[in-house]
């Protein structure tokens, strides 16, 4: 970010000098113009030092492997905005040479660490975790929408609300949230079974059962309920309706559009917090969804303090819940759209996960189904290969692409000195596709890979992967994602009652080919268009 305190003082100070006449041989210009002259001229100077000879001739990360083809101004940026959040590093991470560090140039030349090996991320992750920090811009954007909660608090600050949250994450409580997860995953399929049949008897053609269906929006509903039930305590009955206020405020907020990207990039240059003052609609939307949210979770502050006796609560109270309804609903849900993919391209997946499914699990209504049925944890972990389903989703579209981390002092990763500021780039998509952790199937969607091939067999724990670093959709270490066995038990539970009940096609052919689906920036991976599935309900389950 361009120093402007700094810039402005001295073009004040100087310009002060030079128009009251103190130089002798100097000509005696007027304030004005000798402010706007010195202002111009350290500006050209700030952006010829970073732009141009600190990257390409002073850093000392300018030795380390990168990717060809650099503008020489954007660096990589043409490529980065041209494909999805996290896909050039996939190929980066399988074609450049590097013992773990990648450099590459992002908008204006500035520098990215890419991290890219076991060791690298171990360091990064784990032993150096608090020299590495949320960046300013990723705290301002998210903490804007979420407040500073325990996703971007800091060093004691962060200790402290973690220790506090972590109780509540522990298995032991977790599987007491099976019966939630199936109940409203259950009631979720029930809603979209009648969707289906009325839009199928209001088409009036011969295909009864079936319809196509944006799941995305389903999913994100369904989603919002279960953090509502299982964290929150409170039903918002997002299932019962589309138009449901919140649903709407996190459709506005994680849509991103054009101009949501225009202002990132504006924000690298000025500073994010005067980007979001302009009045433009980007930020009306988001101003006008977090007051909304931030309503509602007071509302539920209220609430709670009048079942718990009176006992004090406060603002972070409030800003948890904030995290935890986004970073709760969401991500699973992204999930869900990818799954509903995968499954749609590979049907013989599809169908032997079906099979498993009614083979272990009650069904969801029809003949044999009790209203009062659930699952446990253990119905869930007596299915091998719903759990290898779903590791390998989670693996291959992990639903946070890529995030980010800035360097807080000057410090060292594999003996690579890092400058203070350095941003580094944690890219789960990339290391989820390593070719060197997982092998040359790395890039193909093959859920075998998460099979036990006998009772010794130990590697398929971690997919076969040489490390437990290959697998970083939840991150690792102190920062990784508390939620991780909420979300892998919730995704399950949905995914069984999804693939119980529908059948899934892909509703645009095209797509068959995974370069034909777009696929938007942002902090969770989502399809821009949305995922159209053409969904038959199967009988009998
Ligand atoms: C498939 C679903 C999910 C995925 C892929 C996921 C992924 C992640 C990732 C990658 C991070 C680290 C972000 C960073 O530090 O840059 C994270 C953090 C976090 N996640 Fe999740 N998440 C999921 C579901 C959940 C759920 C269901 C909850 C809560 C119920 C949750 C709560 C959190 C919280 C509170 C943090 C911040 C942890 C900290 O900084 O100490 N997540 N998640």
């Amino acid at each position: 970010m361009i120093p402007y305190r700094l810039i402005t003082a001295v073009a004040l100070g100087g310009s002060y000098l030079l128009s009251s006449g103190r130089i002798p041989q100097w000509p005696v210009p007027s304030f004005l113009a000798a402010f706007t002259a010195l202002l111009a001229i350290q500006v050209l100077a700030w952006v010829v030092w970073v732009v141009i000879l600190y990257p390409k001739l002073f850093s000392p990360l300018r030795g380390l492997p990168e990717p060809s083809g650099n503008s020489w101004f954007m660096g990589q940026f043409k490529t980065v905005m041209a494909l999805p959040t996290g896909a050039p590093m996939i190929q980066w991470i399988n074609s450049i040479p590097n013992q773990g560090l990648i450099r590459y140039l992002g908008p204006f030349n500035q520098e990215r660490l890419f991290i890219t090996s076991p060791k690298a991320l171990a360091e990064v992750l784990v032993t150096k975790n608090y020299d590495f920090i949320k960046p300013e811009q990723l705290r301002f954007t998210i903490g804007r929408i979420l407040g500073v909660g325990v996703l971007l608090a800091e060093g004691d600050e962060h200790k402290v609300q973690r220790k506090n949250l972590l109780p509540a994450f522990a298995f032991r409580h977790i599987k007491e949230l099976y019966p939630v997860f199936w109940a409203k995953s259950r009631e979720g399929v029930q809603a979209m079974t009648e969707e289906i049949i009325k839009d199928a008897a209001q088409r009036n053609d011969s295909e009864k059962n079936t319809a196509v269906i944006e799941v995305g929006n389903w999913a994100s509903r369904i989603t919002l309920d279960i953090i509502g039930v299982a964290g929150l305590g409170r039903d918002f009955e997002a299932i019962k309706g589309p138009s449901n206020r919140l649903t709407q405020a996190y459709g506005r907020i994680f849509q991103p559009s054009r101009q949501a990207r225009i202002l990132q990039l504006l924000g690298m240059l000025l500073s994010p917090r005067i980007v979001s003052w302009l009045p433009v609609k980007h930020n009306e939307d988001i101003d006008v969804s977090v007051r909304m949210i931030r309503a509602e979770c007071a509302e539920l502050i209220k609430e709670k303090k009048q079942k718990l006796a009176r006992k004090e609560l406060n603002d972070v109270d409030i800003l948890s819940l904030m995290t935890f309804l986004a970073a709760g609903h969401e991500t699973t849900a992204s999930a869900m759209t990818w799954a509903t993919y995968l499954l749609a391209k590979h049907p013989d997946v599809q169908t032997r996960l079906r099979a498993e499914v009614r083979e272990h699990l009650p069904p969801l209504s029809g003949a044999g189904a009790d209203d009062a049925s659930t699952v446990s944890s253990v119905d869930i972990d007596r299915m091998p290969y719903l759990n290898a389903v779903c590791n390998e989703i989670l693996r291959y579209f992990g639903p946070v692409p890529l995030t980010l981390r800035k360097a807080a002092c000057d410090t060292s990763i594999q003996g690579q000195f890092v400058p203070k500021g350095t941003q580094i780039m944690l890219v789960p998509w990339a290391t989820n596709r390593s070719e060197a952790m997982w092998g040359d199937d790395a890039l193909v969607f093959n859920p075998e890979r998460w099979m036990q091939k006998s009772d010794t067999d130990k590697r398929a724990a971690s997919g076969g992967a040489t490390s437990n670093y290959a697998f970083m959709t939840f991150l690792h270490g102190p920062r990784s994602c508390i939620g991780m066995s909420f979300a892998k038990a919730e995704f399950a539970c949905l995914l069984a009652s999804w693939v119980g009940r529908f059948e899934m096609e892909l509703h645009n052919k095209e797509e068959m080919d995974e370069a034909k689906v777009i696929i938007k920036g942002g902090v969770t991976a989502r399809p821009a268009k949305g995922m159209y599935i053409k969904t038959t309900v199967l009988e009998e389950w």
